[in-house]
């Protein structure tokens, strides 16, 4: 029975609940965000819903986002069979990663990451090393000819896998190897057999056993054991070779950790890799995407591309690759990467909390356990945000008498207790990637193919496979 004063939202029926309005909705408009986009003209901006046995609620409009994302009582994470590493840490036995052993953990990992890979020097040299290695194969590519057309929709997934191991362990794969490409395959096939709001499996739990190949149940869980024996053999390789006196990344550093004698309960080797996971989900589809619809919208809009290569040449000229130093230097191409994170939160979701207890939104109770969800279109691209021209990309928007103002509005990584963890790390890469590949080429529509503009439905939608002209610069 729908609690009393549950947000409103279509109507229930027995056993599915409301999957099925939204489904029917997702598969006409052809994207989660844009159908809960339309629920929520229909509903208000905290749309209450049934699927299967779980109480889902999305949140949408800048000013209910606020107060979400603001709230205590629902800053809980799920638990429960679901796209996190909970899942999968309940069947291994982890140490649940409930609200408060995850600050705890948070505020470790924020704390190290600064050390290895956040803080300036070392993750500006380490994204460097990888830019060049993506200009180069660029190079490659040309074969001797001026250009060659490219699809710019997945180019970058391999190079900010690199980014991100090599954070956490210290390892750099060269883009063709075995490894790295089959660790890509893996998390690909992890990300669509999952949903942001959860697998037909996790609502429907009986699916599991009457339809494991259907539900996807069975593919949620080869692949997450896929990952899992990834980070292990690894983390096997970095006791074996662990120096107290040299620590090499993420993991020699939480390792150390676990060799002191009085270290907290909440951390624990398996702690270590639903880490490691967490960081490979949160990190690697939102930053290639992004550079997705960047490079998309600087073929469809060429003057934004001309002035941030302007900016380039004043700034870093020709001979070295763009720094992190450079930046406070180059604000128009901060201003494009912000437009980029807008263009790819603006489709996306945050992650799923949890209420802790029964508590109020926007006038409506949302009862304990209840999962809640934040559709970012509404506070980045929707009618209420302040953006004008929402779907123009237009770095310019930022500027104001030279320097960038954000509005209240622009909360591309969340913010609040769940802020994201990796939000430096992101704006580098795209800053870096983004400028060193534009110092070096330049990027355009191939004569007939025009780009489209929609794009993948999923946990993280990006745009769907386009081509660039790929030209060197004189
Ligand atoms: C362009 C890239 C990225 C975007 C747009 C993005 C965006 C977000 C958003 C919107 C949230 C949810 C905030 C909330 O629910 O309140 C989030 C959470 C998170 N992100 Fe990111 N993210 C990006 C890259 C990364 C990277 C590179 C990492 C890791 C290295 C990362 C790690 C995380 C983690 C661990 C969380 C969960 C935090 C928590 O629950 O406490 N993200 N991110």
């Amino acid at each position: 029975k729908k609690p009393k004063n549950y947000p409103p939202g279509p109507k229930w029926l027995p056993i599915i609940g409301s999957a099925y309005v939204l489904l029917k909705k997702r598969k006409q408009y052809r994207n989660l965000y844009k159908a809960t986009a339309v629920m929520a003209k229909e509903h208000g901006p905290v749309i209450g819903l049934k699927v299967g046995k779980d109480l889902i609620v999305i949140v949408y409009g800048k000013q209910a986002i606020r107060e979400f994302l603001s709230s205590e009582d629902l800053g809980g994470r799920p638990t429960g069979p679901f796209y996190d590493m909970r899942t999968w840490g309940e069947r291994r036995g982890v140490l649940l990663t409930d609200s408060e052993y995850w600050q705890e953990q948070r505020r470790f990992i924020l704390r190290q990451l600064r050390e290895f890979g956040f803080g300036r020097k070392n993750m500006s040299a380490m994204i460097e090393e990888e830019t060049g290695i993506m200009v180069e194969s660029f190079k490659k590519m040309l074969a001797g000819k001026s250009s060659f057309t490219h699809n710019m929709a997945s180019a970058f997934s391999i190079h900010i896998l690199n980014t991100l191991w090599m954070m956490m362990a210290g390892i750099r794969y060269s883009p063709e190897d075995k490894n790295l490409l089959s660790l890509q395959d893996i998390l690909g096939r992890l990300f669509s057999a999952v949903d942001m709001v959860g697998c037909p499996f996790s609502h429907f739990p009986i699916l599991k056993f009457i339809a494991p190949e259907v539900s996807g149940y069975k593919l949620y869980v080869e692949t997450h054991l896929q990952v899992w024996d990834f980070l292990y053999k690894e983390l096997t390789r970095h006791k074996e070779t662990y120096d107290e006196n040299n620590l090499r990344d993420f993991m020699d550093v939480y390792l150390k950790i676990l060799n002191s004698p009085n270290r907290d309960e909440s951390f624990c080797e398996k702690q270590l890799l639903a880490i490691c996971m967490d960081m490979f989900m949160a990190g690697s589809e939102t930053t290639s995407k992004s550079l997705g619809f960047c490079f998309l919208n600087l073929i469809r809009y060429p003057d934004v591309q001309k002035k941030a290569q302007q900016e380039i040449d004043q700034v870093v000229g020709r001979d070295r690759l763009p720094t992190l130093e450079d930046r406070p230097k180059m604000p128009y191409m901060e201003c494009v990467v912000l437009e980029a994170l807008r263009m790819f939160s603006g489709r996306a979701f945050t992650v799923p909390h949890r209420a802790l207890r029964d508590t109020h939104l926007n006038g409506h109770f949302i009862p304990k356990d209840t999962m809640v969800i934040a559709n970012l279109h509404g506070t980045l691209m929707g009618p209420d945000s302040g953006v004008e021209e929402p779907e123009t990309f237009k770095p310019e928007r930022y500027l104001k008498d030279g320097k960038i103002t954000l509005a209240e509005t622009y909360i591309p990584f969340g913010f609040g207790k769940h802020r994201c963890l990796g939000e430096t790390l992101a704006r580098a890469n795209v800053f870096l990637f983004t400028s060193a590949l534009l110092q070096h080429f330049n990027f355009s529509i191939p004569p007939g193919c025009p780009p489209t503009t929609e794009c993948i439905d999923g946990v993280t939608p990006g745009p769907l496979p386009f081509q660039a002209l790929v030209t060197l610069r004189d």
